[in-house]
């Protein structure tokens, strides 16, 4: 469509269309990436071990022969988002290879995401979304989540291991990712004699720890549905317990992706609890947050959507949180400790050191 005649009225509105159209139809880009997890796209082309045409793509995938031009339609808006490129394969024919992001697909590498693409596109997480109308019309404080299911997510997920698990996979995909951020942040955790990995679910984050630093004396501290059955080593344990209640003692606490599921009071909460944890260290304790830092001056476009995305992800599903920077700066001091320092990590998450 051509825009050139610059700045008059119709130019604007068709933008403003296009702009508006984008939004509403995004759904189904995400729809279709999640398709391609859940056929396995990204494992046929990798086994294959070179780029593969539309019929082998679909005769490995075990396709009923109508589903071949269905196949195509996907595979071009995935193409077109970056997730495969298209170039010649033999005999001229089209043929698909994997890019960095459909990488991240291949299953069985430590950086395999499906898990958290086919969890966060589950029906238990979207279809709340049409009672968003209720939601902001009723008189209560609840989650979306709530307000749609009749019971907060927590129990939602409590009462069926399925479910459960699900999350957990999700949690478990995402974490396996914080191996690169450990090796480029080995300092934050050199020196320490113990540390526990608070809402730390079934361990893959302090497994990464353990790993690689098996001198330090690491627990895995969360709900005890959660843990109950897990069983370590000697320098690796499974606790369970409420985080809002007590935290097991430690030189640091690891508190990934726990603190955006809770509002400023119960986060408030789990960081005094979190300090009495380290209190026995004195000024060498530390707890270490890794979280989105949302920064307000940044004009990347892109990553502040995601983060704000989050945000609304959070706020849906727990009346959680992204933080700006300067809530951060904020709930840290008020919770009593005295100085803190943000290293960005892993794209669009943050690790922030926090001292007494
Ligand atoms: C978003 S997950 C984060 C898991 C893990 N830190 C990670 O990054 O993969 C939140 C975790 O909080 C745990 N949790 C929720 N309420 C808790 C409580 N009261 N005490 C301890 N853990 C809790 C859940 O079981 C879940 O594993």
């Amino acid at each position: 469509m051509d825009f050139s005649a610059n700045g008059s009225e119709e130019t604007e509105l068709y933008h403003a269309q296009i702009h508006l159209y984008k939004h509403v139809y995004n759904f189904v880009s995400a729809m279709a990436l999640k398709s391609a997890a859940e056929l396995g796209i990204a494992d046929a082309i990798h086994n294959h071990g070179k780029p593969m045409t539309l019929t082998e793509l679909a005769s490995s995938l075990k396709l009923h022969p109508s589903k071949v031009n269905i196949l195509y339609r996907f595979l071009s808006l995935l193409t077109h988002n970056g997730f495969f490129v298209k170039s010649k394969g033999e005999e001229e024919e089209i043929a698909y290879a994997l890019t960095p992001s459909s990488k991240l697909l291949i299953s069985g590498k430590s950086t395999c995401l499906s898990a958290l693409v086919t969890g966060a596109l589950h029906p238990n997480s979207i279809d709340m979304w049409s009672s968003t109308e209720k939601w902001f019309n009723e008189d209560k404080e609840q989650t979306l989540f709530e307000c749609a299911k009749g019971e907060n997510y927590w129990d939602f997920l409590n009462k069926d291991s399925d479910r459960l698990s699900m999350f957990q996979d999700a949690m478990t995909a995402d974490s396996r990712m914080f191996k690169l951020a450990l090796k480029e942040n080995k300092h934050v955790f050199e020196g320490l004699e113990s540390l526990v990995d608070v809402a730390g679910g079934t361990g893959t984050v302090t497994k990464l720890i353990h790993e690689a630093f098996p001198n330090i004396k690491c627990t895995v501290f969360d709900q005890p549905q959660v843990v109950g059955n897990l069983t370590g080593n000697e320098n690796l344990n499974f606790v369970g317990g409420d985080m809002f209640k007590s935290i097991p003692p430690a030189d640091a606490v690891l508190l990934k992706w726990v603190l955006h599921d809770w509002n400023d009071e119960l986060s408030l909460k789990i960081l005094k609890n979190s300090k009495e944890a380290i209190s026995h260290k004195g000024k060498d304790g530390k707890v270490i947050i890794i979280d989105i830092s949302i920064d307000e001056t940044s004009d990347d476009h892109r990553l502040t959507e995601l983060q704000l995305e989050y945000d609304l992800v959070m706020l849906t599903m727990f009346l959680g949180k992204e933080r700006t920077k300067t809530e951060w700066d904020k709930l840290i001091h008020d919770a009593g400790f005295s100085s803190y320092k943000i290293i960005p990590i892993s794209g669009f998450k943050s690790l922030i050191e926090v001292y007494p």
